[in-house]
C-alpha cells in the first residue's frame, strides 16, 4: 500500500510498521500495528512487505515477495480468550476504518497472493494493481475456512465487483486468478511482475494530479454509508465475532485449516 503524502514528500518507503513476519512464515495480519492506542498517521502505516526504498528513495521489491497478504493471522483467531478475540477484532475494525476513510490517495500494488483479509485492505484503497502471475489470488476465502466474512467484508466486496458476483464468490470463497480479477472489477490493472511498482506510481499520479479537495469529498460521498454502516454497529459486530469464534465448531474448522497449511508446508 502506497501512501500518497509520503510519496509526496519524498519519504516512498515511509516509517515501516505491522506484522513482522515470523521466521519462514508468510506475512499474515497489519496487526501487530497498535492500531487502538495512540492515534495512527496512516501515512506511516506500511506493512512490511511493502516496498522499501533503496538509497537513492526508489522503491525495492518487498521484503517477502510471493504474497502480498496471508489475510489476518489465523493464530490469533485460534485457542485464545474472549477478551483477546474482542481486543483484536476492534484493531481489525479500526485498520480496515481508518485505510477505507483515509483522505490519502491510496494504490494497492499486489505483487503476490491476497486472500480473506488482504484482500479487504487492497479493497480500502482507490485502486489496485495485481501482478500477472496465475499463483497470485485474490479474493474472500472464508468460507473454505469453515467461518464466514462479517457484513462490512461483504459490502466492499459488494461495492467493487456488484451483488451477483460477490454472492457466488462469497458462498464460493472463489479466490479469482489475475485474469478473472481484472474481469470482475476485483483489480483495476493487471500487469507483468516487474511493473506492479511503476504502474502504481504511474495511478498513484494520475489519482494526485486532481484537486485534493474535491477528490477528498467525492472520496467521502462514496463511501461514508459504507463505513457508517460498521461505525454504527462496532460493539454489536465485536460481540458477534466473539461468540462465533469462540464456538467449538469454528475453533475445530481453523485448526484444521491452519494443520493443513502446515502440513502442505512440509
Ligand atoms: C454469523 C456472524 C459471522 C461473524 C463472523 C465474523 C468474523 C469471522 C471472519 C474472520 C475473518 C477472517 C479473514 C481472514 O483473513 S482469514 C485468513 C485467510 N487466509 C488464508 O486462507 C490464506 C492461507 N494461506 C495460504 O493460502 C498460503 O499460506 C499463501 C498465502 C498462499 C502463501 O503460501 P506459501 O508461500 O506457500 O506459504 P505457506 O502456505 O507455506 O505458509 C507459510 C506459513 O504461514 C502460515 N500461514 C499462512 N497463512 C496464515 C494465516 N492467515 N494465519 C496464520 N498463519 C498462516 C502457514 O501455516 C505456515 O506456517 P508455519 O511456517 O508455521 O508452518
Amino acid at each position: 500500500v502506497w501512501a500518497a503524502k509520503a510519496w509526496r514528500e519524498g519519504d516512498p518507503g515511509g516509517t515501516r510498521a505491522g506484522r513482522r513476519p515470523r521466521a519462514g512464515s508468510v506475512p499474515t495480519g497489519f496487526l501487530d500495528v497498535d492500531v487502538t492506542s495512540a492515534p495512527l498517521a496512516l501515512e506511516c502505516l506500511y506493512t512490511p512487505w511493502a516496498p522499501g526504498t533503496d538509497s537513492d528513495g526508489a522503491p525495492t521489491p518487498q521484503d517477502c515477495p510471493r504474497v502480498f497478504s496471508a489475510g489476518l493471522d489465523l493464530t490469533e483467531m485460534c485457542g485464545r480468550n474472549p477478551a483477546h478475540y474482542a481486543e483484536y477484532w476492534k484493531a481489525v475494525q479500526e485498520l480496515w476504518l481508518r485505510t477505507y476513510l483515509s483522505s490519502l490517495v491510496l494504490v494497492a500494488a499486489i505483487n503476490g497472493a491476497c486472500p480473506a483479509g488482504g484482500c479487504i485492505i487492497a479493497l480500502a484503497c482507490d485502486c489496485r494493481v495485481l501482478a500477472d502471475n496465475p499463483k497470485y489470488h485474490i479474493g474472500l476465502n472464508e468460507t473454505l475456512l469453515g467461518i464466514t466474512a462479517p457484513f462490512w467484508f461483504k459490502d466492499a466486496y459488494v461495492n467493487t465487483i456488484g451483488h451477483r458476483a460477490s454472492e457466488q464468490a462469497l458462498q464460493l470463497g472463489y479466490l479469482f486468478p489475475p485474469s478473472e480479477a481484472l474481469q470482475v472489477g476485483l483489480v483495476d490493472q493487471v500487469v507483468p511482475e516487474d511493473q506492479v511498482l511503476s504502474t502504481a506510481l504511474s495511478e498513484m499520479a494520475r489519482w494526485l494530479a486532481v484537486p485534493d479537495h474535491a477528490r477528498q469529498l467525492t472520496k467521502n460521498m462514496m463511501r461514508k454509508a459504507t463505513a457508517d454502516r460498521l461505525l454504527r454497529q462496532r460493539d454489536a459486530d465485536i460481540q458477534n465475532f466473539v461468540s462465533f469464534i469462540c464456538r467449538d465448531s469454528i475453533q475445530k474448522s481453523l485448526q484444521v485449516y491452519l494443520e493443513k497449511l502446515r502440513q502442505r508446508k512440509g
